[in-house]
């Protein structure tokens, strides 16, 4: 029996294909003789499941059993990518899976790109939330993940005469063999509608009548870690008319209606909302975060009241982290569930609140802080506007005593934002309720501590620290860089590196050994030849692999400055039109590859998109620059696009404005398989340079601190000749589209001044540029910084970052179940 209880699903190579083939059969309903790719995927991801269910299940009543103090994490986004490859991986059986599909006549790596992304996130915040998932599971800590299951993911982008367009993310289409419908699991949320007072032994009672219902329903995701036995979960709500069908409209031929509640009612987890700046006021957004939230909320007091008779336990049992402000009502809601469902006084409940969430915040420009009016509050949450105000004046009542009537800090401080248009400051909120409020690089805690949120750590500076950012090395270099993944293995001696990144250290003695160098550029090679191959089938643009691969692959936005490197690729390529035959001999090649979604409605950002498919026109095929100069953009850049991209590149660039960043991610994946870094003093570039030195990456430009004065002096700053050529080629129609351009041209050098400071920075990033070019063609010196880049990217593994977390703010500890 105990065999059976314990593991009984077996791996070796015969009884996997007897399960994929199975599968073929019974899941999938093919023939178990003839099957394509894509079915042989689907039955595949299956039989992989069964094994994460196995584990899953396992894990989970280990939990129960122990009863350890849990972490839940509140996420909008999770941008996972794809799961086949990384689960059998980390369950340690890929071999096996590759050997049994060959057999069989399939090859798992080309099954493998069968699997459509779940592109469940935009950017940094959501693939941060998915690698943080994976350390997890790979610490054993008792973690969950809760968030939306959004029926269209982030939208794929089509590229159409160099435009961008927009596509629906049709993800689920096929269904999705990763995850469990738990139709057992659900719940119902309200919205709308009035709260009724009423005295109830000398108390004051609110009851919320709400105006509308909906039902979410759980999907759970199987997270399994890196060789270890727990396999943790990932419970994503979809939303569900409540009360089924309402058959009774329907019969009355009223089905219009009940067709159209039904679609109002899934309407709420259908779409990703696809801007990674603000959403001011648009509901159905505040409908999302309240939905996930509140079923969230209910499922963990659900679990919690299991075993527990009262709520005195909760904050040594519960911790619930806030992905930025976005699920911030949390606070409200369990305030509102505390008190009126389980009738603990407002101290009691705000005494729970107060300890057990945590914030992290991922941004740097204001705006991105949500605001809602206080009329949508009002309509949609009118129990929990009600909570907001009592907690807004308890806490203006403790402020005042430490800012005295300093009303300007007052008003700054204050939750309500009071004005022409009343709002609820959801960031105020979410800091005056938590307990920990972390930013995600060093240099971002400093910004907030001296600027952003100033007013807040000079009355509560404990509440303040630093978790910079990591990225897990298992997705990012084992299982997506397997040839130098090997090479590190083979030079350390160890695969110990993959569960525990400082370790690669160890490459630092032989950072200059002739026989790494050979093979760890072989490895590198063949990564430049699969990109250079995809290049071609997508854009029949041959690039030479011998060429420097410059990427700078992330979402489009201003302050991270891809104009300022299209402009000095404009100024290479009027270099190279205006040298003599012999000067282009020496000019190094460089391929430079662009990557990333503007947000839709984001002029500035799509215009960018367009130019570089412009300039790509002109430079690409011009026979004079033939080699010496390619530009590519990368279209649809998603998680599986980076994992081609990040391996195969030689310099990557991370180049925003000092202060806006506030951190970056992609940096550490570069920086980790060994490509370059060319980057601005910004962020968690910082943390790299302190980590791998400055001798090892290339920086360039102004200082954060300069960045407030330079904006200021922006009247008497005169942009250097090379800068104004530039955006003179660009406005004189050399890559066409001179009107369309215009904008772009004016943000920098018009009378609006530059706010990024594109001009101030020009000449010192083109003299960067320039070391960059004479460091490339010293191959031994460009390969041993390419070692010493991976050597000193330890500290960039996400589990240490959440290890961090875990023993500073969440206060859990590993529970890793015995096999
Ligand atoms: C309200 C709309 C919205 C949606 C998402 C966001 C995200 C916070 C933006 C984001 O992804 N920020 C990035 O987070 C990364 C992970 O911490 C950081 O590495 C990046 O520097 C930061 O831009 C802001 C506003």
């Amino acid at each position: 029996l105990f065999g059976l209880m314990d593991q009984y699903l077996k791996n070796d190579v015969f009884s996997i294909q007897k399960s994929i083939v199975d599968h073929v059969e019974y899941t999938v309903a093919r023939s178990r003789f003839r099957f394509d790719d894509f079915e042989a995927y689907q039955a595949t991801a299956h039989s992989a499941r069964d094994r994460l269910l196995e584990s899953w299940n396992d894990t989970q009543q280990f939990f129960k059993d122990r009863n350890p103090k849990r972490v839940y994490y509140f996420s909008m986004e999770f941008l996972m990518g794809r799961s086949l490859l990384n689960s059998l991986s980390n369950l340690g059986i890929k071999d096996q899976y590759a050997q049994a599909l060959k057999q069989l006549g399939f090859d798992l790596e080309v099954l493998a790109e069968q699997e459509i992304d779940a592109a469940l996130g935009n950017g940094g915040l959501g693939r941060l939330a998915a690698c943080f998932l994976d350390s997890f599971a790979t610490l054993d800590l008792p973690a969950w993940g809760y968030g939306l299951r959004y029926q269209y993911g982030l939208f794929r982008q089509n590229i159409k005469d160099g435009f961008q367009l927009e596509q629906p993310d049709f993800w689920l289409n096929f269904g999705n063999p990763w995850e469990v419908e738990r139709v057992h699991v659900s719940y119902s949320v309200k919205f709308y509608g009035r709260v009724d007072e009423e005295m109830r032994n000398g108390r004051s009672v609110h009851k919320w009548i709400p105006g509308e219902m909906v039902e979410a329903v759980a999907y759970d995701n199987p997270i399994p870690g890196y060789h270890t036995s727990n396999t943790i979960n990932l419970r994503l709500w979809a939303a569900k008319p409540s009360g089924g069908f309402d058959m009774e409209a329907f019969n009355t031929g009223d089905y219009v209606n009940a067709i159209l509640n039904k679609q109002k009612a899934e309407a709420i987890s259908s779409i990703l909302y696809p801007d990674d700046r603000s959403y001011q006021g648009k509901e159905l957004r505040l409908k999302q975060q309240y939905f996930f939230v509140s079923a969230s909320l209910q499922d963990i007091v659900r679990r919690y009241k299991d075993s527990h008779s009262n709520f005195e336990e909760f904050s040594n049992k519960v911790a619930l982290h806030l992905n930025d402000t976005h699920p911030a009502i949390a606070v409200a809601e369990l305030m509102r569930m505390l008190i009126d469902e389980e009738w603990l006084e407002w101290k009691e409940a705000w005494n729970i609140v107060t300890r057990v969430f945590s914030l992290t915040n991922h941004t740097i420009i204001s705006e991105s802080f949500e605001k809602w009016p206080v009329e949508l509050m009002e309509s949609l949450l009118p129990r929990h506007l009600q909570i907001i105000y009592e907690i807004n004046r308890v806490f203006l009542e403790e402020a005042k005593k430490k800012v005295g009537s300093d009303f300007g800090r007052l008003a700054r401080l204050s939750i309500v934002e009071e004005g022409s248009v009343k709002t609820i400051r959801m960031g105020n909120l979410a800091i005056v309720a938590c307990h920990s409020i972390n930013a995600v690089s060093q240099m971002h805690a400093n910004y907030i501590k001296s600027t952003l949120l100033k007013d807040f750590c000079s009355i509560w500076p404990h509440k303040f620290q630093s978790k910079t950012n990591g990225v897990t090395q298992r997705r990012w270099l084992a299982f997506g860089n397997p040839a130098l993944g090997d090479v590190i293995t083979k030079w350390l001696g160890t695969e110990a590196w993959i569960k525990d990144l400082d370790i690669v250290a160890g490459l630092r003695q032989h950072a200059s050994n002739p026989q790494l160098h050979a093979e760890w550029n072989q490895a590198r090679y063949q990564n430049k030849m699969r990109l250079a191959q995809h290049i071609y089938n997508i854009s029949g643009i041959r690039v030479s692999v011998d060429a420097m691969f410059d990427a700078q692959v992330k979402r489009i936005h201003e302050y991270k400055r891809q104009f300022l490197n299209l402009l000095s690729i404009i100024h290479r390529y009027d270099c190279i039109k205006n040298m003599a035959a012999d000067e282009r001999k020496r000019v190094v090649p460089r391929v430079c590859i662009f990557g990333g979604k503007a947000p839709p409605g984001y002029e500035f950002a799509k215009k960018i998109v367009k130019l570089v498919h412009a300039i790509g026109e002109k430079v690409n095929n011009d026979p004079e620059v033939g080699d010496l100069l390619k530009v590519i953009f990368i279209p649809d850049y998603n998680v599986s696009v980076a994992e081609l991209i990040i391996p195969a590149c030689d310099l990557s660039q991370h180049i925003s404005t000092p202060g806006s960043e506030a951190s970056g991610t992609g940096n550490m994946k570069f920086a980790m398989n060994g490509c370059l870094i060319l980057g601005t003093l910004d962020g968690s570039n910082i943390e790299i340079r302190d980590e791998i030195g400055q001798e090892n990456m290339f920086t360039f430009g102004v200082v954060v601190d300069d960045v407030p004065r330079l904006r200021t002096e922006h009247r008497n700053f005169q942009p250097p000749r090379e800068f104004q050529r530039v955006l003179g080629m660009i406005r004189d129609g050399i890559f066409g589209f001179k009107d369309y351009f215009n904008a772009l041209c004016d943000a920098v050098d018009g009378e609006t001044g530059d706010y990024y400071l594109l001009g101030r920075d020009f000449l010192a990033y083109l003299e960067a540029q320039a070391s960059v070019d004479t460091a490339f063609v010293d191959k031994e010196k460009w390969t041993e910084m390419s070692i010493l880049s991976t050597a000193g990217s330890g500290k960039f593994s996400s589990d240490r970052a959440i290890r961090e977390y875990a023993e500073q703010i969440w206060r859990v500890e590993p529970c890793k179940r015995p096999v």
